[in-house]
């Protein structure tokens, strides 16, 4: 008795089942917001109101009326044929049981649409038919389309910061660098980048610098610096590269993420900025504060190691005459030439000075008085003997000192003009030497 009311309750119970499980299937398919539709040999038969809304068809009516074809443009964005396009895809899912694929769509009202499209082949007693859901995409492109956009827009606003990003992945054991840095470092665009790869590109006199910077940012320190890059083809760029270590939860160093920045166009118009500013513009000789900065230097160096530097100053004569009767371009052009004259005779450490006007003094490190005698007579016959442009001669007086441990830069310059304050009054075209007094230097510097 008891088995068969079991019984009884569990047909009922299936029976009921069997009911629901249709009841759900029909709402599945009548409420779902993807367009299903049913097709066979190119004919609906039956869709969802989702595909009628989709394709805008007004009554279900008109579906008899439909074809399959009716619901592509003539062609598909890649140029194809839809309807041999589309047969093509139709005998896939017949063959295999299912096509999955992008496809552009056209509605009744003739607005195209990109769609993905699902082809299942279904085996129904009455004959083969093929579902196919259908899916609008046109929103999900239309945000691939914008983020491709901002992705492009990244990319030129680096281009124009001259700025890449890099990612250096420890677990792969390589480094990946966006396209920006691949031109940054001269390298083939898409080449496997690791470690070593990277450090043969840096510059060999910045290896260790690098190398320093990287070890420490491994321990958690910011990544930030300046380093040269040598391109295969030997030319050199700076980058300024910055970069952060991230860590896992259990403290391993996972990946550093940076970014690097071609500054070779900034440090140079630092290096031009920086020269300027202790260059003298018309001549190209030192100026003023680029000499006091040496001759402090030098009276060090007497001090600490007994190194002699030895001065000249060098006054053209009678150039007032020269301008009055040439002009002042004329005049210029005398200082520019005789800029070149004295730089060629000198060595590298020696140090020329416009010290104003028609005046220029000579620093001469490492030289003693005899020495610094020799080069001031060598140069003053070969200014005496140049041929300058359009005023063809001149001459130039010239006084010498060496730097003694009580001088200080007032000192020794004062004991050079009086000697060529002599020089001019015993006929100019000569060289004198400053006595080599004890100076008592009371003239703050
Ligand atoms: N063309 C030109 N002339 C300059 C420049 N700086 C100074 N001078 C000129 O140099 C001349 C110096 O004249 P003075 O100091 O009288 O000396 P000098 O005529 O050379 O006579 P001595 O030095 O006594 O032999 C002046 O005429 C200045 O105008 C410059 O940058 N360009």
């Amino acid at each position: 008795m008891a088995t068969q009311h079991s019984i009884k309750n569990k047909t009922n119970g299936a029976e009921a089942t069997d009911s629901t499980l249709l009841h759900r299937y029909r709402a599945a398919f009548t409420q779902s917001r993807d367009a299903i539709l049913f097709f066979q040999h190119g004919r609906i038969f039956d869709c969802n109101p989702a595909f009628l809304a989709l394709f805008r068809i007004p009554h279900r009516k008109q579906l008899a009326k439909l074809d399959i074809d009716n619901l592509s443009p003539f062609k598909q964005p890649n140029g194809q044929r839809s309807d041999i396009a589309g047969n093509i895809r139709i005998k896939r899912a017949l063959n295999t049981g299912q096509a999955f694929f992008d496809w552009q769509m056209r509605d009744l009202g003739g607005r195209e649409f990109p769609a993905e499209v699902m082809l299942y082949r279904l085996d129904l007693p009455e004959g083969r038919v093929l579902q196919a859901t259908v899916r609008d995409i046109s929103e999900r492109q239309a945000q691939r389309q914008a983020l491709l956009q901002r992705e492009q827009d990244l990319l030129e606003a680096q281009r124009i910061a001259c700025l890449g990003n890099w990612i250096s992945d420890f677990e792969r054991s390589e480094i990946r660098w966006c396209e920006q840095i691949y031109q940054m470092f001269g390298r083939p665009q898409g080449e496997h980048i690791t470690h070593a790869i990277f450090m043969q590109a840096v510059h060999p006199d910045d290896r260790d610098h690098v190398q320093t910077a990287f070890d420490a940012a491994m321990r958690g320190a910011p990544y930030d610096i300046v380093h040269r890059v040598v391109h295969p083809d030997g030319r050199v760029r700076t980058v300024h590269a910055r970069g952060q270590i991230e860590f896992s939860p259990d403290g391993q160093a996972r990946r550093m993420i940076g970014t690097v920045q071609d500054i070779t166009e900034q440090k140079r118009l630092e290096a031009e900025l920086a020269h300027s500013a202790i260059t003298d513009h018309l001549t190209g000789a030192f100026n003023r504060k680029r000499f006091d900065e040496e001759i402090e230097k030098a009276l060090a160096r007497l001090r600490r190691n007994g190194v002699s530097t030895a001065l000249i100053l060098l006054d053209i004569d009678h150039f007032k005459p020269v301008n009055d009767t040439h002009g002042h371009d004329v005049g210029d052009q005398v200082l520019v030439e005789l800029t070149h004259l004295i730089q060629e005779s000198l060595r590298v450490p020696d140090l020329l000075a416009r010290w104003g006007g028609e005046e220029f003094v000579l620093l001469l490190p490492d030289t003693g008085l005899s020495e610094a005698y020799y080069l001031a007579e060598r140069l003053r016959q070969l200014i005496a003997s140049h041929c300058f442009t359009v005023v063809r001669t001149i001459t130039a007086s010239l006084s010498l000192t060496t730097l003694q441990s009580t001088d200080c830069p007032h000192s020794c310059m004062k004991r050079l003009d009086e000697a060529l304050y002599q020089a001019k009054h015993a006929g100019r075209n000569q060289v004198i030497e400053a006595p080599p007094i004890v100076s008592v230097c009371n003239q703050p510097h």
